[in-house]
């Protein structure tokens, strides 16, 4: 059966499909094929400090972790990358059902959901604001989520996520090391690109994990009782807040791996 995605409804991404005049929209479907190994591509170095965690929040769109940015304590470098990056927040993209969520595809397929871990280059730029227009503003850790075994790591997040059901709620939340739920295995994709939700800029070095991480059913489903409405308003169901596939234009996907 054609798994075809209907368009999410959510105003945001009522907005134009592409930008204007842009050239490196995200997201893109990864063409195995089609990407061209480098060999100079680097391990991609991760070390997260799990007392940078902050809050989890419900912003309208999706529910993020932001974390202390105010130094190089949670951060990545190496990989594509010139610069060290510092992790601002993480947040995930998912479908109303399991055939579609994710916001990547990999050979026109979907997976369920994706979690992005938002980094930006406090080398060159004095904030995230200031980075966010840049072309090396911003680099994104994309790992896909498919259906498996229960990933003990998120159940952390998932028992949070009641206290955060409407919008605009948030409620503290400490000790996370996020690096329990990107993939062991190095091999990733990387690609020039954008912010895939306004501002839509085109700031992002986009890291996309080549393996995806095991999550069960319920686990899904507890992102699916989360709210795009605030506490009083007609309630609508946090679901399909991904954008949808834009032209790869004159861009190549790399891979680190073979
Ligand atoms: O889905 S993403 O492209 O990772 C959007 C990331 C994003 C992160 C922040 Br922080 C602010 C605005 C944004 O659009
Ligand atoms: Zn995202």
């Amino acid at each position: 059966r054609k798994n075809t995605r209907k368009a999410a409804l959510h105003p945001l991404w009522q907005s134009p499909l592409t930008i204007p005049g842009g050239t490196r929209q995200s997201p893109i479907n990864i063409q195995w094929r089609d990407s061209v190994y480098d060999p100079f591509l680097k391990p991609l170095k991760i070390s997260y400090d799990p007392t940078t965690c902050l809050h989890i929040w419900n912003n309208g769109y999706s529910f993020l972790v932001e974390f202390d940015d105010s130094a190089d304590r949670s951060t990545i470098v190496g990989g594509p990358l010139e610069n060290k990056y510092r992790l601002k927040q993480f947040h995930f993209h998912w479908g109303a059902i399991n055939d579609w969520g994710s916001e990547h595809t990999v050979d026109s397929k979907f997976y369920p959901a994706e979690l992005h871990l938002v980094h930006w280059n406090a080398v060159e730029y004095p904030s995230f604001e200031e980075a966010v227009m840049e072309g090396n503003g911003l680099a994104v850790i994309g790992v896909f989520l498919k259906l498996g075994a229960r990933h003990e790591g998120l159940q952390t997040l998932v028992d949070a996520l009641p206290a955060v059901r409407h919008k605009d709620t948030v409620i503290e939340f400490d000790d996370f090391d996020p690096s329990c739920l990107i993939p062991s295995c190095p091999d990733y994709w990387t690609y020039a690109g954008s912010l895939t939700t306004p501002p839509l800029t085109e700031s992002v070095t986009w890291i996309i994990k080549k393996k995806p991480i095991e999550v069960d059913e319920d686990q899904l489903e507890a992102f699916r009782t989360l709210l795009f409405t605030s506490d009083g308003e007609e309630e609508r169901r946090m679901v399909d807040n991904f954008r949808p596939l834009q032209p790869l234009m004159n861009r190549t996907v790399r891979s680190s791996f073979r």
